[in-house]
């Protein structure tokens, strides 16, 4: 008995078709940095394989083609999602749409939070994402007191992410990057990250463990009961200001109350519907932007290269605008390819089968947990020359949103797999890359990022069990020109039309 606890089990269909390959071990989860255990299987195993991690079949797809085949083109098979005991059970409570089985809820939930995320949607606060990235690029100005001190961007970034979702959500922001509200959005979204792999808890793959107390069941009692706190007090907050007659701006919260009897959704669903925006997009976008400012200041020859670009078509006098992006390809390659480069997921999110599958004479059971291998599709060398490399220019002639990538016909063309795919490809992409692209455009255009002497930067460990954020770095921001803070200056007076919070509850 204790021997088949720890071999893989061999089963079958009724057609006698097997389990993709695999390793012959049952393990009780996967030590940090499983994707290059994963990749080592890959190897072996090849581009379908599948393992065991306690009662839990995984399946990990490493190919393009076959992520199109399944989770693609069969996505009403593979859209579901495990109820991982701590992420979706313990934290999330099945819902956050990430979380929500697949379903009427989900497709209900997703519609709620699409109303906000659409392209067209987007357009109506686009101009306060604008206004953030001019915050971001002033604070690194100053605090780096224009290149002369080095800057540790968790912080900013953090700032900035948070605050385009925060009017997204609640058509509010904070006002100084040491907010405690900052803090502590970005402290839930660590812990949520740290707790939420999906091959680190043993205690999800072996289920009498649940039954025991744990620090780790402790402390994701406490992040959900942190978000609910938080973010429920965010959601009552606005309510408020509604019942007093006041002009709140359009945002998700106000959806929510506005539609909460007609879409029948409890304290609960809202809580967690306005928390996934802050969960799913700040942790993300922050962890992109420092991944960029880590790859752009080890890699002065990319830097040289996007400052030509920007300064033979923005030139120094204004900065890139928010439209601008068909013209300036290089800096739209330098994002596409810090996505391939260091996505925050190497795992995406790993869906799950709601039914039997067949796949090449391969046998997918139903409940089996299905990850899209980003990592190896990621530094395929046959997809991307020299893949270790950071090297922008192979997205030049990329025209394609992440989105409209995503639609291509041909996977083996599509840019990166950074946002998922299928049916629970990422909702908030669209903002995300706009995000992306004014704040990394901004960037550039305004300074000179370089490495500190005697503080290497880390490109190859990370934090983070769920989502990857580098290890904690300084950069310098050097200006490019002597007319840049005048610039920020006058760009930082405009008018966002969005409510700072309250300083009592600081
Ligand atoms: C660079 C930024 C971002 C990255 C890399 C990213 C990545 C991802 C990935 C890989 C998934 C899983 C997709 C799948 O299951 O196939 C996902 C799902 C999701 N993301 Fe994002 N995301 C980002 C930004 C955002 C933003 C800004 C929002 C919200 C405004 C957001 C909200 C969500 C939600 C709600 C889901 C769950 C979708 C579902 O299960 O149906 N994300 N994201």
């Amino acid at each position: 008995r204790v021997v088949q606890l720890c071999l893989r089990q061999e089963i079958t269909d009724k057609d006698g078709h097997r389990l993709p390959p695999g390793p012959r071990l049952r393990y009780p989860f996967l030590l940090r940095y499983p994707e290059r255990v994963l990749q080592r299987w890959k190897e072996r195993y090849g581009p379908l394989l599948s393992f065991w991690l306690g009662n839990q079949l995984f399946v990990v797809i490493s190919d393009p083609v076959i992520v199109k085949d399944l989770i693609v083109t069969n996505g009403s098979t593979f859209s579901g999602r495990k109820q991982y005991f701590i992420k979706n059970q313990t934290i999330l409570h099945g819902l956050a749409v990430t979380g929500t089985q697949y379903g009427d809820k989900w497709r209900q939930h997703r519609r709620i939070s699409m109303t906000l995320l659409f392209p067209s949607a987007i357009n109506s606060y686009s101009h306060v994402i604008d206004y953030e990235a001019s915050v971001l690029v002033r604070s690194l100005h100053q605090h780096g007191q224009g290149g002369k001190v080095a800057v540790n961007p968790v912080q900013y970034t953090g700032r900035f992410a948070l605050n385009n979702m925060l009017t997204i959500s609640y058509g509010t922001r904070t006002d100084t990057s040491s907010d405690i509200l900052i803090q502590r959005a970005l402290e839930f979204g660590n812990e949520f990250m740290e707790l939420t792999g999906p091959f680190n808890n043993m205690v999800d793959f072996i289920p009498m463990l649940q039954w025991l107390p744990s620090p780790i069941k402790s402390r994701a009692k406490a992040v959900s009961k942190g978000l609910f706190d938080t973010y429920g007090a965010m959601i009552e907050r606005v309510r408020e200001r509604m019942n007093a007659g006041q002009d709140v701006p359009d945002c998700l919260a106000k959806t929510l109350i506005s539609s909460q009897e007609q879409e029948k959704l409890d304290q609960e669903d809202m809580c967690m519907l306005a928390a996934v925006f802050t969960l799913g997009g700040v942790h993300t976008t922050s962890s992109t932007l420092q991944w960029f400012l880590a790859l752009i200041a080890s890699h002065p020859e990319v830097q040289v290269r996007a400052h030509a670009e920007l300064d033979a078509i923005v030139g120094r006098d204004s900065w890139p605008s928010v439209d601008g992006k068909q013209n300036l390809p290089y800096v739209r390659a330098v994002i596409k390819e810090v996505q391939r480069l260091h996505s925050p997921f190497w795992m995406a999110t790993p869906h799950c089968t709601t039914a039997e599958f067949v796949y090449n004479g391969m046998y997918i059971p139903e409940g089996t947990v299905v990850i899209m291998n980003c990592y190896a599709m990621h530094h395929d060398p046959v997809r991307y020359p020299n893949p270790w490399a950071f090297d922008p220019e192979r997205y030049y002639a990329d025209t394609l949103s992440s989105a409209e990538s995503s639609r291509l016909p041909d996977p083996m063309q599509r840019d990166h797999f950074a946002f998922g795919a299928g049916r629970r490809i990422c909702p908030g992409m669209h903002v995300a890359e706009h995000s992306l692209w004014v704040a990394v455009s901004r960037i550039l255009w305004a300074f000179n990022i370089e490495a500190v002497v005697d503080e290497p930067i880390n490109l190859e460990e990370y934090e983070g069990k769920s989502g990857r954020t580098p290890l904690p770095f300084r950069v310098k921001f050097v200006p490019r020109s002597a007319r840049i803070a005048e610039i920020l200056e006058t760009r930082e007076s405009s008018e966002t039309g969005v409510q700072a919070r309250e300083p009592t509850e600081e």
